[in-house]
């Protein structure tokens, strides 16, 4: 793949950007949470621009050439590869928080139970867990963490619309799950991205294993 940068973007700025999209994704991919080629990653490169993985790779060998450049309505930049098939997903991220510097997708089978287990009711509701506190922004297990699970949909501007749509009701988001499909969560760097996912994962478990112990 080749991949022609603008003028604006230094050659090792790209790369350290696609190098550390890579390690997450393998690592994540370790963890099992990247099926069958599932899951899309990026990072921000400057405000017009992100990088973001290629459509259909392997998540668990991705190296710098599995990643390309695109602009913030996701068109492909300098390159006639296809950007993940949800790259409008994180484009949305970075026009609607421009602090976010890293989105992280991920098809787990714990973030695909709870989707489908709380799809009915349109969000997962947390609170009293300490781990909460891993989520930007939240000081005490007693806040309460709302997660909405959206319809799942193959057409991505349905996704944006009810992303917006919670936003422009004033609702926080540091996460939400697609039904069925995953999750989606960010940060202001590749770490608080991380520290989101594993957190969500953990408390995601935490919350099928009540309703399993309770059934
Ligand atoms: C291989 S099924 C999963 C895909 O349909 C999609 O949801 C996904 O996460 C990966 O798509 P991609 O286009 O590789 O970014
Ligand atoms: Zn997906």
């Amino acid at each position: 793949m080749h991949q022609k940068l603008p003028e604006t973007i230094p050659a090792p700025l790209f790369a350290a950007r696609a190098d550390a999209i890579a390690d997450a994704a393998r690592e994540l991919a370790l963890a099992g949470w990247t099926p069958a080629t599932s899951s899309n990653f990026s990072m921000r490169v400057d405000t017009d621009h992100a990088a973001i993985t290629i459509s259909g790779r392997d998540k668990g060998k991705l190296g710098r050439a599995d990643i390309m450049l695109v602009d913030m309505q996701g068109h492909a930049v300098g390159t006639d590869a296809r950007p993940s098939a949800e790259t409008a997903l994180h484009t949305q991220v970075y026009r609607r928080w421009p602090e976010a510097q890293a989105v992280l997708h991920t098809h787990s089978r714990t973030q695909s139970v709870a989707s489908r287990l709380f799809a009915q009711a349109g969000v997962v509701r947390l609170e009293g867990w300490e781990l909460q506190k891993a989520i930007a922004g939240h000081t005490t297990h007693a806040s309460v963490l709302e997660i909405p699970v959206f319809p799942n949909t193959q057409h991505m501007p349905e996704l944006v619309e009810r992303v917006d749509a919670w936003l422009d009701a004033g609702k926080p988001l540091a996460a939400y799950l697609i039904d069925g499909h995953g999750i989606y969560t960010w940060g202001r760097d590749m770490a608080e991205a991380r520290r989101h996912l594993e957190a969500l994962e953990f408390l995601l478990g935490c919350e099928l294993d009540l309703r399993r112990l309770s059934a």
